[in-house]
């Protein structure tokens, strides 16, 4: 695997370790039962993803290797303004056409990733659609900035709005979710934007200074039946857990208002103050604060793994955020 970053190719920050080191603490707290995904195959994916957007993903590493290119796969072109928005046959234009940035290569394994990511997300979202107070699904890539039929930001799949989908599916009249990670939720946004039977809302960095700079603005509220059931909370540089929670605050209040049948938790914790990637400064013990005030909203709550980038304080960072949820039942 490599990421596109300052014009060179680097070990990409979405690793491995990442996840292991989750999982690591997580069994050395004793945090609860760990359990293997089922598979729920693609009707769960198509819920929420394109038909062609996922039939592309599933050859997009043939199609790229079937033309003798020698790296992995990463998109180069994009319909920029004024140029055609329509699905060429050659796989450098379908790259750009369902993608909208450089940083994720698509590799052998990425649909196998994307798949097993998902069923982490649906298996979790089960648990708790049958009766389990709360789940984490430890989704690994990340899903929140994936669109019906984009890729980016590490992601394909967006396993968060995969689950509020399963959860209206399965007979939840409203779902929320709120994305913590640093960054917007661009993908959770669009996919929910017309609708108001799922909330979304995104605390993250300034899309003027960071990624995903093209959405994420507090001026995005909703279009049509969907107006006023999104909320974007933007801050700056530099920005402590003391001003970063009176976000959550205002989010907490707009979930309580909004009473849905079940709460869906991007947790990303690239929102530390040691991120490579990020500029946020919360501390490991910020995290337990975080996991309480969201415990405190007594609602059935899924917690999908997003983004977090200094490996050595993922795992504390993760397992904080469910120990103070814990510490609320
Ligand atoms: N120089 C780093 C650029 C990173 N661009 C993508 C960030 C995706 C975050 C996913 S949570
Ligand atoms: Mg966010
Ligand atoms: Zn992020």
């Amino acid at each position: 695997m490599t990421e596109l970053d300052g014009g060179i190719l680097i070990e990409p920050h979405e690793k491995p370790s990442r996840a292991e080191t989750i999982l690591g603490r997580v069994k050395q707290e004793q945090l609860g039962e760990v359990l293997p995904p089922r598979d729920f195959g693609l009707a769960p994916v198509l819920r929420v993803h394109t038909r062609d957007y996922v039939d592309f993903l599933k050859t997009s590493w043939a199609d790229w290797t079937a033309e003798g290119k020698p790296g992995e796969a990463i998109p180069a072109v994009w319909p920029g303004r004024g140029m055609r928005h329509r699905v060429p046959k050659d796989i450098d234009g379908r790259l750009g056409y369902y993608s909208f940035a450089a940083e994720t290569s698509i590799t052998e394994g990425t649909w196998d990733a994307a798949c097993a990511s998902a069923n982490v997300a649906l298996t979790a979202q089960a648990l708790v659609a049958n009766g389990e107070a709360a789940a984490f699904a430890l989704c690994r890539p990340p899903g929140h900035h994936a669109h019906a039929d984009l890729f980016g930001g590490y992601c394909f799949f967006n396993n968060a709005a995969l689950s509020a989908q399963a959860f209206r599916d399965q007979g939840a009249r409203r779902v929320a979710i709120l994305d913590v990670d640093f960054h917007h939720g661009n993908g959770t946004q669009a996919i929910f934007y017309q609708r108001d039977d799922v909330m979304t809302i995104s605390l993250h960095g300034d899309p003027d200074l960071v990624f995903p700079h093209f959405l994420g603005f507090e001026d995005e509220t909703g279009d049509g039946a969907g107006e006023g059931f999104n909320l974007n909370i933007v801050y700056p540089p530099g920005t402590p857990f003391s001003i970063w929670r009176e976000g959550l605050e205002t989010a907490c209040a707009r979930i309580e208002a909004y009473q849905p049948d079940a709460l869906v938790i991007a947790l990303g914790v690239d929102t530390f103050e040691d991120d490579p990637i990020s500029f946020f400064k919360l501390t490991s013990a910020d995290y337990l604060l975080m996991g309480e005030r969201i415990g405190k909203l007594n609602l059935p709550t899924l917690f999908t793994m997003e983004g977090g980038y200094d490996v050595d304080a993922i795992g504390v960072n993760v397992v904080n955020v469910l120990k103070g949820f814990e510490r609320t039942r």
